[in-house]
């Protein structure tokens, strides 16, 4: 499998995502800035977290705007795994890939500590090799990481199980706990914690290497074993 680690002006954990899914995972992944070439020839998009354009206006505003949304939009829309993290899910977000927003934590700190974590849903392609309610560990890293979104939308993500990851001990004061949720069809995740931040042991946890296997093994399943 193919990664492409989108990398724009001010991402700070481009690097580790890459040595996540290339050093570790052993899969094929480049480093691709946002303004080059075309995302045609990868099989999955990773948008790692970071300051992208020094988060002025909003976290991931600027990002959003870019021309390299359209092929991300595009990307997704042909059923490509897309993965933003920390930043990434805020990319997403402005981008209206994700329902929602993020605020401020709550205590108006930035926040980088480990923190737990429960899957809710481990039925989608980022999280079969999970156990439903699984308690996980990854780092937390963010200042303007608070989950919100409108009722309607709230409902709308707890009827279609769309809710992935929640936090255990809610540090920053996502609504509902929230600190993961998947589109409608099921193939683009945002995340706040940091997978790719967890995936050797000597980093404190390897509970992220499940996700990564998760998307591989569910991509091989569909594009390789079958055809
Ligand atoms: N590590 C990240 O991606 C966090 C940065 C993020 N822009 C913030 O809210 O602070």
């Amino acid at each position: 499998m193919k990664f492409a680690v989108v990398v724009f002006p001010g991402s700070n954990c481009d690097r580790d995502m890459y040595h996540a899914a290339k050093e570790v995972l052993k899969e094929e992944a480049e480093l691709v800035w946002y303004e080059n070439s075309s995302l045609e020839n990868y099989d999955g998009i990773l948008l790692p977290g970071g300051f992208s354009y020094g988060d002025y206006l909003r976290s991931g505003a600027v990002a959003s705007t870019s021309d390299v949304m359209r092929q991300i939009r595009t990307a997704a829309g042909k059923g490509k795994p897309v993965l933003g993290v920390c930043n990434g899910f805020q990319i997403l977000l402005e981008a209206g890939l994700l329902p929602g927003a993020m605020l401020r934590n709550k205590n108006l700190a930035f926040m980088c500590h480990q923190e737990p974590l429960i899957v809710q849903n481990n039925q989608t392609l980022f999280t079969t090799n999970y156990e439903h309610t699984e308690v996980i560990h990854f780092p937390i890293a963010h200042g303007e990481g608070s989950y919100f979104c409108d009722e309607a939308t709230l409902a709308g993500l707890q009827a279609n199980n769309q809710i992935v990851f929640t936090y255990q001990n809610n540090p920053n004061g996502s609504i509902a706990d929230i600190a993961g949720i998947v589109n409608k069809e099921g193939n683009v995740l945002g995340m706040m914690p940091h997978p790719e931040r967890a995936v050797e042991k000597m980093l404190g946890s390897d509970d992220g290497l499940k996700l990564f296997q998760s998307i591989v093994e569910n991509w091989r399943d569909v594009y390789v074993i079958n055809t």
